[in-house]
C-alpha cells in the first residue's frame, strides 16, 4: 500500500455469474482526497463500496482502509467508515432530530453526547428547521443531506458515498457539493460513485472508470479529457437526414455520430479546426449549429465504455450526443 492511501483495493473478484460482479478490480485513494468511480449500470460500483465498506465478502482481493486489513478485521474497518447511501436506514416516522440522536446512540454516545451530535450535524446539513418534523414529510434533498449526516455521526475519516445527490434539484446538488468540499477540506477521505459526471467533475481529485467489473481508465479529470483530444466540436447538419453523409465526408477526422450532430475529437491548433471548417465547406453540407469546447468527463465516459449516447445535446452535464468508436476506446484506456 501506499504511504498515504486511505483506501488501497488490490485485484477484487466478486463473481455473482461468469460475465457479472468484479473480476480483479485496483485502487488506490489518498488520504484527504475524493476518488469518483464511475460506470454504466450494472458496472461493479455498488458492489465495490458494498466489499470495501464490509456488507461483501470478495472470492479474492486484498481491501485495507486506512492502513487496516477489511476482511481480517471488519469491526475495526467500520469504526472509521461512515457510508451514505440511498437506503440508508432512517426511519420514516421519527423526525429528522430523533433520527440522528437514535443513531448517535446506536454509536455508543451517550444520551446528552447524542443529543449534542445530532444538534452539530443537523446545523451542518442547514436542517435545524425542520428538525422537529417527522422525515417522511421531507423533500428528497432534506432526506438526501440526512442520510448523509447520519453517516457522519462517528466522525468517519473515510466516507463512501453511493449516488449522494440522485434526484436532487441542481440547489441542493450544490448544497450538498460544498458540504462534501468542506468535509474533505477537513481531511476526510471520500469514495463517490455517480451517475452525474459533472459531480465527479467538480468533486474528485481522481476517477476510476470501471466497465463489466473491470477498470478501463483511470486518471485525474484534466488526465482523462486530455488524452481525448484538445478540443470536441459539435457540429448540427441542417437536417438529421444529412449527419451520416457529412460524417462520411469528414472520414478523415475522429468523427462520433449522433441523430441530429456529429462530434470531433481535433487538437488545440486553430489549424486543426480551420481543417476541419475547410472540410466541412469542402462537403457543401450546411450546418444549422455549431459549437467548439474543451472535452468533458461525459466525453470521456462516452470514449472509454463505448456506450452509445441517447440523444444528442451538448450539455456536459447530462452525458447526450454520440456513439463512439472502439478505437478511441482503447487509446484512452491505454
Ligand atoms: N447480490 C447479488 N447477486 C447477484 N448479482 C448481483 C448482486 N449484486 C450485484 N449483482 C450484479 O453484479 C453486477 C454489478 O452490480 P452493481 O450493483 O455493483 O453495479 P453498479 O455499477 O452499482 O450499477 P448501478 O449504477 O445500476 O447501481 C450487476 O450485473 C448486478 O446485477
Amino acid at each position: 500500500m501506499a504511504e498515504s492511501a486511505a483506501i488501497a483495493v488490490r485485484d477484487l473478484t466478486k463473481a455473482y455469474t461468469a460475465t457479472t460482479g468484479l473480476f480483479g478490480v485496483s485502487l488506490d485513494v489518498s488520504l484527504g482526497s475524493v476518488m469518483a468511480l464511475l460506470g454504466p449500470n450494472g458496472a461493479g460500483k455498488t458492489t465495490v463500496v458494498r466489499i470495501l465498506s464490509t456488507l461483501v465478502r470478495p472470492d479474492a482481493g486484498s481491501v485495507a482502509i486506512g492502513g487496516v486489513d477489511a476482511l481480517s478485521r471488519p469491526d475495526a474497518v467500520q469504526a472509521m467508515i461512515g457510508v451514505a447511501n440511498q437506503s440508508a436506514a432512517v426511519d420514516e416516522k421519527l423526525t429528522g432530530r430523533a433520527n440522528l440522536a437514535m443513531f448517535a446512540r446506536l454509536h455508543r454516545l451517550p444520551r446528552t453526547q447524542a443529543r449534542v451530535r445530532a444538534a452539530e450535524l443537523l446545523e451542518l446539513f442547514d436542517l435545524t428547521e425542520a428538525a422537529g418534523k417527522p422525515v417522511k414529510s421531507y423533500s428528497g434533498g432534506m432526506r438526501r443531506k440526512l442520510d448523509l449526516a447520519v453517516s457522519l455521526i462517528g466522525h468517519p475519516s473515510i466516507l463512501f458515498l453511493d449516488e449522494p445527490t440522485t434526484g436532487l434539484d441542481p440547489a441542493s446538488r450544490l448544497a450538498l457539493w460544498e458540504v462534501i468540499d468542506g468535509l474533505v477540506a477537513d481531511g476526510t477521505t471520500v469514495l463517490l460513485t455517480t451517475q452525474y459526471l459533472d459531480e465527479a467533475d467538480a468533486l474528485a481529485r481522481d476517477v476510476t472508470f470501471i466497465d463489466d467489473g473491470r477498470v478501463i481508465a483511470r486518471g485525474t479529470p484534466a488526465e482523462l479529457k486530455s488524452r481525448i483530444g484538445g478540443r470536441q466540436v459539435d457540429l448540427t447538419p441542417a437536417s438529421p437526414d444529412l449527419v451520416a453523409p457529412l460524417a462520411r465526408q469528414l472520414a478523415g477526422f475522429e468523427v462520433t455520430s449522433g441523430d441530429r450532430a456529429l462530434h470531433v475529437s481535433i487538437g488545440d491548433d486553430v489549424a486543426d479546426l480551420r481543417r476541419l471548417l475547410t472540410a466541412v465547406d469542402v462537403s457543401g453540407i450546411a450546418l444549422a449549429d455549431y459549437s467548439v469546447r474543451t472535452p468533458t468527463l461525459d466525453d470521456v465516459y462516452f470514449h472509454v465504455t463505448g456506450h452509445e449516447r441517447p440523444a444528442d445535446t451538448t450539455d456536459s452535464s447530462d452525458g447526450s450526443g454520440a456513439a463512439t468508436s472502439e478505437a478511441a476506446a482503447k487509446e484512452v484506456a491505454a
